[in-house]
């Protein structure tokens, strides 16, 4: 049994997920303690992400904190969490996922669908404007950033008819009564690694890495490994409008992905493959090739 430091982002969604560790480490009878700290993604809310910095800046300054020793392990979103980890840092696990899909929610209307005509829709996510606009080219879209209080607050102002939201964050905050609709992804693809939650340690932290085995899912880390090969592959920044969902029927990981061209509204390309993958390795090729597919139909 040992004592561990978690080193956690000060948003709701970051502590719940960080005291989730927490609670489950401490079952299995280490003493767990938390290390709350406020990132760069979390000071800048006025600009997009994309122009920015990019999904780097929700997690340096814990990155910095395992580097020092304050704290041993990082609990992230994954897909917040950049696809090649600084050197010396690892994954060290891939927990069960919540719900990966988009949910959209409004105070006014039940679904997308019944959205009027110019409606303002608040996303600042490039991908979620490519899939909206390829559902609904006549919608008005509004930047929306912030963490998940801010965004819902911004909607209760009325500054926006309704807004898309993971729904894996609302579940988790006890939320999940503001959803109205939630997306399938055959019409709004999620991001790679969007609901999982990914554990990150200094790689030459065994100690660490063999306590956190237990929380492992290994078809979570399968699926979000394949997702998260597409985004490498295309280049793996978030200034991308890029999906990539995979989800196993039997031993066949399916793996869809999309990206969108930003400059081109309406350009949407769309790849898909299934195989049989029981290693990060298989789950990596199959990635790669959806990516190639991807590439073929002319995204860059
Ligand atoms: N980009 C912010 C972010 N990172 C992770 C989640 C939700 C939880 C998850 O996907 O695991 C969210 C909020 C959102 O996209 O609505």
């Amino acid at each position: 049994m040992s004592q561990f430091t978690i080193a956690t982002r000060e948003s709701r969604l970051a502590l719940w997920q960080a005291e989730h560790v927490q609670a489950l480490l401490e079952q299995r009878g280490h003493a767990v303690a938390l290390l709350g700290m406020t990132t760069k993604g979390d000071q800048i809310l006025d600009r997009s992400l994309s122009k920015v910095g990019g999904k780097g800046l929700f997690v340096k300054e814990l990155e910095v904190a395992l580097e020092e020793g304050r704290a041993d392990l990082a609990v992230h979103s994954l897909k917040d969490v950049p696809m090649d980890l600084p050197e010396g840092f690892a994954l060290a696990c891939v927990m069960e996922r919540e719900d990966p899909r988009d949910a959209f929610v409004s105070n006014k209307y039940r679904q997308l669908a019944d959205l009027p005509q110019g409606a303002v829709v608040g996303t600042s996510s490039l991908r979620r404007v490519v899939l909206l606009r390829a559902l609904r080219p006549d919608l008005k879209i509004e930047p929306l950033r912030g963490n998940l209080d801010t965004r819902l607050r911004k909607l209760d102002d009325g500054q926006y008819d309704g807004i898309v939201l993971a729904a894996a964050g609302l579940k988790r905050l006890g939320l999940a009564g503001r959803i109205r609709q939630v997306f399938e992804p055959t019409e709004m693809l999620p991001a790679a690694g969007q609901g999982a939650l990914g554990i990150e340690i200094r790689a030459a932290r065994g100690d660490v890495a063999e306590a956190l085995a237990p929380l492992a899912n290994q078809s979570t880390w399968l699926a979000v490994a394949a997702e998260r090969a597409v985004s490498r592959s295309m280049g793996g920044s978030c200034s991308m409008p890029l999906a990539a969902h995979a989800h196993f029927e039997g031993e066949y990981l399916q793996l869809n992905a999309a990206w969108g061209d930003p400059d081109q509204a309406g350009v949407l390309v769309r790849a898909r493959s299934a195989d049989v993958v029981a290693d990060l390795e298989q789950a990596a090729a199959l990635g790669e090739a959806v990516a190639a597919r991807l590439r073929a139909g002319g995204a860059r």
